[in-house]
């Protein structure tokens, strides 16, 4: 997406994401069934069995109750950037209330710091083309959210199935590709441990090329999201 503006500092929020990403480094070092992926460049865990078939199963249906065409902040469908279905699942039903915790749990992080679990289910062709999780300053919706919670400090998101064909998640930069497993949690600090974004985190949805890929993903800030 845009670079950033020499205008506007690259390191707003810097204590925030410092801050959150020291707890989740704490937390999930602390957790033998945290798995640290080789990286330099980017702090970056997978953690097995986050959620059951059961819970898998669940999350699905209700993806599939709500999906509709997702919508990248200024890029719409028609794109072609983001081509997967997402639903907002309710945040209010006890069920995505109760794996929405559960992360925050495992990761250490205030509740009121997460945005609403997304569900996404990607059919094939469908993709999610490489991007930063992390804000852009030179965007139209950057002053908004930066006033709404600040900074993405944290992306966690779980694969709900076994996807046939394609659909892995790709650290492009950093030739990690990551299998679609049914209930692994996929979880990334978006800065630096010195709370600056971190460019490496570029990462891609590919192409599902058979069957279907379900994921729900969940971004934290640096502050109270609303
Ligand atoms: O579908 C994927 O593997 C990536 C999804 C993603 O990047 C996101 O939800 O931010
Ligand atoms: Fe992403």
């Amino acid at each position: 997406m845009a670079s950033q503006s020499p205008t506007i500092p690259a390191d707003r929020d810097r204590l925030g994401l410092m801050k959150v990403g020291r707890q989740v480094r704490e937390r999930l070092a602390a957790n033998p069934t945290a798995y640290r992926v080789p990286s330099e460049e980017v702090e970056l865990w997978a953690i097995g069995d986050f959620m059951s078939p059961a819970e898998c199963q669940k999350m699905r249906d209700l993806i599939d109750a709500t999906a509709k065409p997702s919508v990248v902040f200024d890029l719409d469908y028609s794109s072609g950037y983001r081509t997967s279905y997402s639903g907002n699942v309710d945040a209010n039903d006890p069920f995505v209330k109760k794996i929405s915790r559960r992360i925050d749990d495992l990761l250490d992080i205030e509740s009121s710091f997460g945005e609403t679990i997304q569900g996404q289910r990607y059919m094939p062709g469908q993709e999610f083309q490489p991007h930063h999780d992390w804000f852009h300053p030179d965007t139209t919706y950057w002053e908004l959210e930066m006033n709404r919670g600040g900074q993405r400090s944290i992306t966690a998101m779980a694969f709900l199935n076994h996807v046939e064909g394609g659909g892995t998640t790709d650290f492009t930069e950093l030739g990690i590709s990551i299998e679609p497993k049914p209930g692994v949690l996929l979880v990334w600090n978006n800065a630096k441990p010195d709370g600056i974004t971190n460019p490496a985190t570029i990462h891609a949805g590919r192409p599902v090329t058979a069957g279907s890929k379900y994921i729900i993903t969940k971004w934290y800030r640096t502050k109270a999201w609303y």
